[in-house]
């Protein structure tokens, strides 16, 4: 992106309270990613990191203030359209990785694609094809091909962690938000995963919001974030 690009997220004035909440959960004055930063964000348990990420990928609305993704202001979109707009532009590697059980892995990978007219023209771009990318992908991320056939149910927490994360790279979107993508991963595949997603946001020039617990993983980014320092909520900023 060049030094004129929007910023790849850019919130301001943010209040948010989960329904019935006696409290709020996020108050923030502002908080950004500029285009291709990669950001280490955390902070304890509860205290507000996945409500950050639900917002920025405008799967949540805040009762107050402006979430923009590379200047487009999510509250603007409606829900069709902010569907499209996500999935051009945002790849998400969740928690639970909200894999399609049934659907076999290389499937799982390709939705994107099939979601995105835009993720697909960025893969044959690149003179490749979905299928050949999502194997690509795959093996970087120490995926067997055989796996690729089998039903995502009947694949291991840590294989299913892996499909996710090729899932929300196909296609290089220009946004990668990931929400503890290593818990499940042993301390091998973790490096090798880390250093894969690294490598690929670098090479699409895409921003990575990147929540952990594991604060080694913390060095490898461009700047570490702790959610108080922009939270008032909990004592924070
Ligand atoms: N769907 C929901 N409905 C109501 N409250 C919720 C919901 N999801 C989260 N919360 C509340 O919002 C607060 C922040 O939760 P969140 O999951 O964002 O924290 P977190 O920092 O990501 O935690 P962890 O590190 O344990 O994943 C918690 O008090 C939680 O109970």
């Amino acid at each position: 992106m060049s030094a004129l690009a929007p910023p790849a997220v850019d919130l301001q004035g943010i209040r948010f309270a989960w329904p019935g909440a006696a409290a709020p959960c996020l108050e923030m004055a502002a908080f950004a990613l500029a285009a291709g930063e990669r950001v280490f964000l955390h902070g304890p348990s509860g205290s507000g990191k996945t409500t950050l990420l639900s917002l920025v990928g405008g799967v949540l609305d805040p009762q107050a203030g402006r979430v923009a993704v590379h200047g487009q202001v999510l509250g603007e979109l409606r829900a069709g359209a902010r569907d499209r707009f996500r999935a051009h532009h945002i790849g998400f590697v969740f928690q639970l990785f909200n894999l399609i059980p049934y659907l076999s892995a290389r499937d799982n990978i390709l939705l994107p694609c099939r979601f995105s007219a835009l993720r697909r023209a960025r893969v044959q771009e690149a003179g490749t094809t979905p299928s050949a990318e999502a194997a690509r992908l795959a093996q970087r991320l120490d995926l067997d091909a055989a796996l690729l056939d089998r039903p995502a149910a009947e694949l291991s927490v840590g294989q299913q962690q892996r499909v996710a994360a090729a899932r929300a790279l196909i296609g290089r979107p220009s946004l990668v938000i990931a929400d503890e993508p290593t818990s499940a991963l042993d301390a091998d595949r973790q490096r090798g995963f880390l250093d894969l997603l690294l490598a690929e946001c670098a090479d699409a020039r895409a921003a990575l919001l990147f929540v952990s617990h594991d604060a080694r993983l913390a060095e490898h980014f461009d700047r570490r974030v702790a959610l108080g320092e922009i939270n008032r909520v909990g004592g924070g900023a």
